[in-house]
């Protein structure tokens, strides 16, 4: 220690300190005081370090993976209903679920599950959209964890708003009632251009922008929402908001599966955020979002999860690797979305897309220190040539050692450090058991 200020230095490891050159550096060492970076990449021949020491030997040390969306509640839910077409899972099983179940205490609930599943596998910042948003702020805060948490806006009754015209009153309730805190950022999300009328996109979008905030939809998810969209306003979804003068630096749009070559396009020159989602959109059947031609149009790439009961996981290494070899198997290429873009995306560019990356997504002096460590020592990681290689086609969150959010261990050798997992288990089945009685009871299915 020295001062008030707590030093930790993580020593011998390999650094991958910056995603986007990928250069890694053995036997360095990384030395964080208070809740920043102070040192990277610099030597460490067995000095004498003040403060805490973390020996990383056989480790890999990285900047924290960046979950650019989720719905984190939803864990509540996973495994509810599976094998379906996004419409019929969202329109049969999900929102009727959601509209008896979902509750502050639920999402409190879920997304503490969520934030607990995605520390331990290296995730230190995510982006959530869903539902008293209030209580997914407390919970991320809770757990440690840095997050944007974005009150839901749809026109039609949601748990939390049942009359739609009413939803700025509760866009105005969420953002003054925000908890204040240093980890964690309000913002908006509109579900989508066929769940949110143009009116309602742009006040929206008034609204983030009095707020300074970010504001997120889902768009071009299916091609039944490209046809409704076509159908309704002649217009193709990115180019639908486009119209609508939504798209910009600060506008998120997620999963951008069907898109034309002009809205690949659009989507770089408008700097907008385009976050992939390969494993929900495998599992819905939603189609492989162009993300190599993305990449190449030089727009700013992210991968989220999305929820967990379209994942069904929250694991962002599966994800670097479902995004690589989506890509190739779309464009019949081997080299398409090679792992450094993979790990950047994840990274880095999940940091550019949130507004966040003069704060996170590499290691570098006087940026956070939200950092994971990887254990090597695993069948599956030797031997190691490439580590990039391996942090995308071969780790799983379950090799992450260790993660630090804002210079604080939130996980260490494996163990969360921050809440009581076994109480919060347990709250989790009882609250399961709950909803399965009322899944089973007569005339629910
Ligand atoms: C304001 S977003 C929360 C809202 O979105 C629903 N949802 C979850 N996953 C998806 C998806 O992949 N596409 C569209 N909508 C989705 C969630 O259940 C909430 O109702
Ligand atoms: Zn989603």
């Amino acid at each position: 220690m020295t001062g008030s200020v707590q030093e930790i230095a993580l020593v011998n490891g390999l650094i991958l300190a910056d995603p986007r050159s990928c250069k890694v550096v053995p036997h360095g060492k990384t030395i964080i005081k208070g809740n920043r970076i102070a040192e990277v990449n610099s030597s460490y021949l067995g000095d004498e370090i003040s403060g805490e020491v973390l020996d990383c030997t056989d480790c890999i040390i990285l900047p924290g993976l960046v979950n650019a969306h989720t719905h984190a509640a939803m864990s509540l839910l996973r495994g509810l209903a599976d094998d379906l077409p996004l419409n019929t899972w969202l329109n049969d099983y999900i929102f009727p679920s959601e509209g008896q179940y979902v509750a502050p205490d639920f999402v409190y609930l879920g997304t503490s599950l969520s934030a607990v599943e995605m520390a331990l596998a290296g995730i230190t910042t995510f982006a959530d959209g869903y539902f008293f948003m209030e209580r997914a702020a407390e919970a991320a805060a809770a757990v440690g964890l840095r997050a944007i948490v974005a009150q839901g806006i749809l026109d039609v009754p949601v748990p939390d708003n049942q009359r739609p015209e009413a939803w700025p009153d509760r866009v105005r309730a969420f953002f003054s009632g925000f908890p204040s805190n240093d980890l964690v950022t309000p913002a908006l999300f509109c579900h989508s251009p066929y769940l949110c009328s143009p009116e309602t996109l742009v006040r929206a979008k008034r609204m983030a922008e009095d707020h300074n905030c970010l504001l997120f939809s889902h768009i071009a998810e299916t091609r039944s929402e490209v046809e409704q969209i076509g159908f309704r306003y002649n217009r193709t979804p990115l180019d639908h908001v486009h119209a609508l003068g939504i798209l910009d630096p600060n506008f998120v749009a997620v999963h951008c599966v069907h898109l034309s070559e002009k809205e690949v396009e659009l989507a770089a020159e408008s700097k907008t955020g385009v976050v992939h989602c390969p494993e929900s959109n495998m599992k819905l059947a939603s189609g492989a979002c162009p993300a190599w031609d993305l990449v190449r149009h030089g727009a700013k790439m992210a991968i989220g999860t999305d929820g967990p009961a379209s994942n069904n996981n929250l694991d962002l290494f599966e994800e670097m690797r479902s995004a690589s070899f989506l890509s190739k198997l779309l464009t019949g290429n081997p080299e398409a979305l090679d792992a450094a873009t993979a790990l950047r995306m994840a990274t880095i560019g999940g940091a550019e897309a949130l507004g966040l990356d003069d704060r996170i997504g590499s290691l570098e002096p006087g940026k956070f220190a939200d950092i994971i460590v990887i254990d090597l020592n695993r069948p599956h990681l030797m031997p190691v040539f490439d580590p990039v290689s391996h942090l995308v086609y071969s780790a799983k969150g379950s090799d992450v050692r260790d993660v630090l959010v804002n210079g604080k261990f939130v996980v260490r050798n494996g163990t969360i450090m921050t809440v009581d997992t076994s109480e919060l288990y347990a709250r989790v089945r009882d609250l399961s058991n709950k909803i399965a009685a009322a899944l089973d009871a007569p005339g629910r299915r």
